[in-house]
């Protein structure tokens, strides 16, 4: 356990509510080792994020439109590493309905949310990153973070029980989550020529892990200075996102310059993480992305990752190796606690599995 971990002193919304102006933790500083990824920038332009209609990856599509989608998958994941699904089969007033209830979550009075907390030393539960040093740079803002399945491993004290239906609406939707995953990384195995389970093998099976973390980034007094959430890439396979209707933020890091996410209403959100781009051996990009606060309007965001059982290894796919493209990485086991230990010594996990 990280001996300086402390849970927030104020979070980042009742800083907000009280009008603070953000600690210095909370300020861009160009000595960090996050700041590699260059400067805050709040408006840069738009990217052009690949638009996929998922449907035609399902059982009953046209063969000639699946190959279609397919081609088109596999350039956004070798090129952005992300792309809008449409056509997913969640309706606009289902999403509506879920990030409803996480915000009536947020709303609540902060004794009923501490109740919540995560506790020294780990992430679970409501509150802010781990912190490792007392240095480290904050972000502004409140999470809860809950590890969703395997089912049985579910701490429940860190569910919420109010807002009422939030356990049912989070159980609901990591089902909905789950059949999109199984389609989405049948596609990309497809996209690649491979056997359709190569990568839903690793990260959907029974006791493959699902975590969910549902985030409000609260309006902020210094947009131009404070990050919502620092630049990273995911760890996960790939990470279903739900993006907020009414307000951008999300950034994605392509070809060294930064592009805003634009907010497409009934799309998911999907990038790809760190270990989908070791399985495919370099050829998918698990992009670097950031957030960025807004002074009038808070923001909503609720992200699903998929992560293989930490017993898993993973490494490169086999036919995805030749000469002309010699293996890249090293077989990974746990890369979920390796990567947390690199953003401790501040290393990019990524480069350090790098054979
Ligand atoms: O809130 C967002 O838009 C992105 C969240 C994210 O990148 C993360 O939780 O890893
Ligand atoms: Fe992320």
């Amino acid at each position: 356990m990280a001996s300086t971990d402390s849970l927030p002193v104020k979070t980042a919304q009742q800083m907000a509510m009280d009008g603070d102006q953000p600690p210095p933790n909370y300020i861009f500083n160009a000595t960090t080792s996050y700041s590699k990824f260059g400067p805050l920038e709040t408006s840069p332009p738009f990217a052009p994020v690949p638009i996929i209609d998922i449907s035609c990856f399902f059982s009953s599509a046209k063969q000639d439109d699946q190959q279609t989608e397919l081609a088109k998958l596999r350039s956004a994941l070798s090129t952005w590493g992300c792309f809008q699904a449409v056509n997913h089969g969640l309706s606009d007033s289902y999403l509506d309905n879920v990030r409803q209830v996480i915000k009536k979550f947020f709303e609540l009075p902060l004794e009923e949310k501490t109740k919540y907390f995560r506790e020294t030393g780990s992430v679970e539960g409501y509150g802010n990153d781990m912190t490792y040093s007392k240095n480290q740079a904050q972000d502004w803002c409140d999470r809860l973070f809950l590890r969703i399945l395997p089912e049985d491993e579910r701490k429940l004290r860190f569910w919420p029980q109010n807002p009422s239906n939030l356990r049912e609406t989070i159980d609901e939707y990591t089902n909905k989550i789950k059949f999109i995953s199984v389609v989405i990384f049948e596609a990309m195995a497809k996209s690649l020529d491979l056997e359709e389970n190569s990568f839903s093998k690793f990260f959907m099976e029974e006791r493959d892990v699902l975590q969910g973390r549902f985030i409000l980034y609260p309006p902020c007094p210094m947009p131009d200075k404070v990050f919502g959430l620092k630049a990273h890439s995911d760890r996960s396979g790939i990470t279903l996102l739900l993006q907020d209707p009414g307000v951008e933020g999300l950034q994605v890091l392509n070809d060294g310059k930064w592009f805003m996410v634009p907010v497409i209403r009934d799309a998911i959100f999907v990038n790809l993480g760190d270990q989908m781009q070791i399985m495919s051996n370099g050829i998918f990009k698990s992009p670097v992305h950031r957030v960025v606060t807004n002074k009038e309007k808070g923001r909503i965001s609720v992200a699903m990752f998929t992560e293989p059982n930490p017993n898993k290894e993973i490494s490169p796919e086999d036919v995805l190796v030749d000469e002309k493209r010699p293996r890249v990485y090293k077989t990974v086991k746990n890369y979920a606690v390796f990567n947390h230990e690199c953003f401790q010594k501040g290393i990019v996990a990524l480069d350090a599995v790098k054979l």
